[in-house]
This record gives C-alpha cells, structure tokens and sequence, in this order.
C-alpha cells in the first residue's frame, strides 16, 4: 500500500525537488503537484493523505486551513511561523480529529543538530549572536531556522537563570546589531550564489565558540521531508520541529 502524497508549491526551488524526492520514493504516491494557479480541491480529487507545503507565508495558511477542514495530513517547511498563527493552525487541527501536521523550520538533519548543539551551549557563554546567511531570492528575514534557534537558546538561558545579555552600544544606525530575537541579536545576509547557512557565534572570557551549518543543495532536506511524510499520518495534532520524529 502507497501514501497517496501531493506538494504544495510544486514548481519552487525546495517544492520541485520534492517532487522527484516522493516520485522516487517505492513507498510513497506522487498525486497532485499544485501550483499558485491550481484549485486546491485537486487535493481532495486525488485521494491525497499528507500534502507537503513549500510555498510563501502569505499562502501558508490558506493551504493549511484547507487541508485540515479535508483530514488532509500536511508536512509543512514554508516559514512565518508567529504565536498567533500556530495558535489558528492549532484550532483547525482541534476541530478535525486524527489529522496532523509537523511544521519544521528546518528539514535538514545538520541544521536540527546545529539548533540542539546551540541550546546545549547557551548556558555556559555570556555572549551569544546568530547569524543567517541565505540566496538573495528569499522571501523573509530573520530565516525560520535562525528565529527557532534563538528562540532555543533564549529558553535555555532562561531556564538557567541567565539574565538577557546586554552590551553598552547606545549609539550607531538602526539594525546595526541585528534582529532583537527573545534577546539574542540575530543577522542576515542574502548574497546571489549563496543557499542556506548559519553561524551560532558563542563568546565568554577568552573562548569564543563557533558552531556552523551549510545547505549546498535542496537535497538536504528530502530525507527530512519524507520522514515527516511518514510519520504525521500516526502524530495527530501539531508537531513542531523535525528533531521531534529523530531519535537524538
Ligand atoms: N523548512 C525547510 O527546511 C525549508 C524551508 N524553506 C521554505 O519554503 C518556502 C519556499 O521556499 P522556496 O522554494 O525557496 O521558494 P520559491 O519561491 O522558489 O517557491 C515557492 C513556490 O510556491 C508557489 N506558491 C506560492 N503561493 C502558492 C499557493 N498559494 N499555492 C501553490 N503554490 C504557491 C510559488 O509560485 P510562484 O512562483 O508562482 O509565486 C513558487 O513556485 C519558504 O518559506 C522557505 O523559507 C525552504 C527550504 C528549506
Ligand atoms: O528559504 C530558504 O531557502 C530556507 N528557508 C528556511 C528558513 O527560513 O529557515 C530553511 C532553510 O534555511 C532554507
């Protein structure tokens, strides 16, 4: 038996290599490929189970929203992801019983290493900064993978009792120290010829510590994605984070 599986977001730069990832896969059913143009009810006309979701913050939601009213499973990498917003997807799942979804900000298995080697770290450096480097086609900043991670490190410090970190810098251009992310500076590039990076930046008394992770190609994040695809048929409700299907 095949998971009958559809891609949101088909023709993009993630969303086409998705759909060679499930064509490939001897377990899994390609059934719909959709496009900005297509009607969602395709989703419904071909049987799909689980729906990938690759396309734009603005578009997210609406697709979301779709396949939860339908019991359509859906694996989610496009980014924008507020309080507000999960607490809306939260509330479409609540009323459609046995759907799930997981929303990673990050499919790649060195990125989620990265996130977790990051919180390990936060309480031992007084200092911390994040910073994200990304193709200059991307379509918002900080990146998800950069806002979750200094989301994690600023959870950590707290839990250890660490105050939010301060420095005497009262003067300069607006920006100059970055995105304020729950109290960790985060910075990010986009430059052409670039995919997806990130520097975690720690510093105490005389150690800095560097923790580094590159995506060269898309193909980082299919074996993420077909995990996810996999496992969200038997995970109902909201999974947040990829590590959460990982044995770590
Ligand atoms: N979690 C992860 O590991 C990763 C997440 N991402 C995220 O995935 C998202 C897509 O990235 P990327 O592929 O680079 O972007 P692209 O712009 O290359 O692709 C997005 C695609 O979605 C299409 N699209 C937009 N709105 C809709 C809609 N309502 N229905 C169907 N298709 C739609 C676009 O069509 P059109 O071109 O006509 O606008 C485009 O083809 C981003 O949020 C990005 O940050 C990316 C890589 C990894
Ligand atoms: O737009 C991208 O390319 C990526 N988006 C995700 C993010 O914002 O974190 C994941 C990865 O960084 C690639």
């Amino acid at each position: 038996m095949t998971l009958r599986v559809a891609v949101i977001g088909a023709r993009g730069r993630i969303g086409s290599e998705a759909v060679r990832a499930v064509e490939a896969a001897p377990d899994l059913e390609l059934v719909a490929a959709l496009g900005r143009d297509s009607d969602l009810g395709e989703l419904t006309g071909a049987g799909a189970e689980v729906a990938v979701e690759l396309t734009h913050p603005d578009s997210v939601m609406r697709n979301l929203e779709f396949c939860a009213a339908n019991g359509i499973h859906t694996v989610v990498g496009t980014t924008g992801w507020t309080p507000e917003r999960i607490e809306l997807l939260e509330g479409w799942l609540a009323a459609s019983p046995g759907t799930g979804t997981l929303i990673a900000p990050n499919f790649s298995i060195g990125a989620v290493l990265t996130m977790q080697f990051a919180q390990q770290a936060a309480k031992y450096f007084e200092s911390v900064e994040v910073v994200e480097l990304h193709h200059n086609r991307k379509a918002d900043a900080p990146s998800g993978t950069a806002t979750r991670t200094a989301q994690l490190i600023a959870a950590a410090r707290d839990a250890a009792g660490l105050p939010r970190q301060s420095d005497p810098t009262t003067h300069g251009l607006p920006g100059a120290r970055g995105a304020d992310v729950d109290g960790v500076p985060v910075h990010a590039v986009r430059l052409r010829g670039l995919l997806a990076h990130q520097e975690v930046l720690f510093g105490d008394t005389g150690e800095t510590l560097t923790i580094r992770h590159d995506s060269l190609h898309h193909s980082c994040f299919m074996p993420g994605i077909l995990l996810g695809v996999r496992r969200v048929t038997e995970t109902p409700g909201l999974t947040f984070g990829l590590e959460n299907f990982l044995d770590l």
